[in-house]
């Protein structure tokens, strides 16, 4: 494997600056809403970006619907990486970045929790701070979430508060996924990152800020999905528990 994530001799698609990764399972509903709002959303930053799908073989047929997709838009902004059954986030993630060409990499949900409106924020941001990661935060003036129940705003916050004291992290929201990483550093992230689920998050920003990377921080306000369902169950409580055990005994 080269290490910017690709696997050696991969070709490049040179001049591309964003490659945007969105995993996917069961979203059909939502990939052609997020590909519309999202060139609407780049259109007046006038940057080059492709957008990575990583299909987990959803049932509903999502990969058809990206393969649309790519039949309309062309094969050099929409990519469909196909896997053959679900395998979790963070490794979706690295299937993701194997595909992708950008300098800078940004990972978004496909349900339009994550709104392509913040994304002229992220770029402003790491351009303005040289960056190495610019996080999406619910937890800071100006963020919030929207449309979930009480226990699911506890158990979030709750996660958030415990695991930063435990793990002295100086981010405020370790477990979003809205992110804009440099191309190489998410790379050498992935490398080390045990988790492959949704404590995926938290694993690799605490790793990258014992790295001493700059990350700064934009607010965003995380809707909750209109369809579909989220996909997070019991067993990711119980990985989340893991990874935050693991960290705490390795850092
Ligand atoms: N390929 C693939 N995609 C997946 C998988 N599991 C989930 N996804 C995709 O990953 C995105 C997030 O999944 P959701 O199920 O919508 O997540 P959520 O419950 O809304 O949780 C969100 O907020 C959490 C923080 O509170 C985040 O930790 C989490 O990553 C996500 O952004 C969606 O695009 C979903 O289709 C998988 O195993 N494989």
């Amino acid at each position: 494997m080269a290490g910017d994530g690709r696997p050696e001799g991969a070709g490049t698609r040179k001049g591309v600056e964003y490659s945007i990764i969105v995993p996917t399972y069961n979203e059909r509903e939502n990939v052609g809403a997020l590909l519309w709002i999202l060139r609407a959303e780049l259109a007046a930053l006038a940057v080059s970006y492709e957008v990575v799908f990583v299909d987990d073989n959803s049932p509903d047929g999502t990969a058809d619907a990206v393969r649309e997709l790519q039949a309309a838009f062309g094969p050099e902004l929409v990519h469909l990486v196909s896997r053959p059954g679900k395998q979790g986030l963070g490794s979706a993630y690295a299937a993701g970045l194997r595909e992708a060409n950008g300098e800078f990499v940004i990972l978004m949900d496909a349900d339009l929790s994550h709104h392509p409106k913040h994304l002229p924020a992220f770029i402003s941001s790491q351009r303005a701070s040289n960056a190495d990661i610019v996080t999406g935060t619910r937890y800071r003036l100006g963020g919030g979430v929207a449309g979930w129940n009480l226990a699911r705003k506890l158990t979030s916050r709750g996660a958030n508060i415990l695991a930063s004291f435990l793990l002295g992290a100086r981010t405020s929201d370790l477990t979003g996924a809205y992110r804009l990483y440099r191309r190489d550093v998410l790379a050498d992230l992935l490398c080390r990152t045990r988790s492959r689920g949704y404590a995926f998050q938290m694993e690799v920003i605490v790793r990258a800020q014992y790295d001493g990377r700059r990350i700064e921080e934009v607010p965003i306000v995380f809707v909750d999905r209109l369809y579909g369902t989220s996909k997070l169950g019991v067993g990711e409580y119980v990985q989340f528990a893991r990874g935050l055990l693991g960290l705490l005994l390795e850092l």
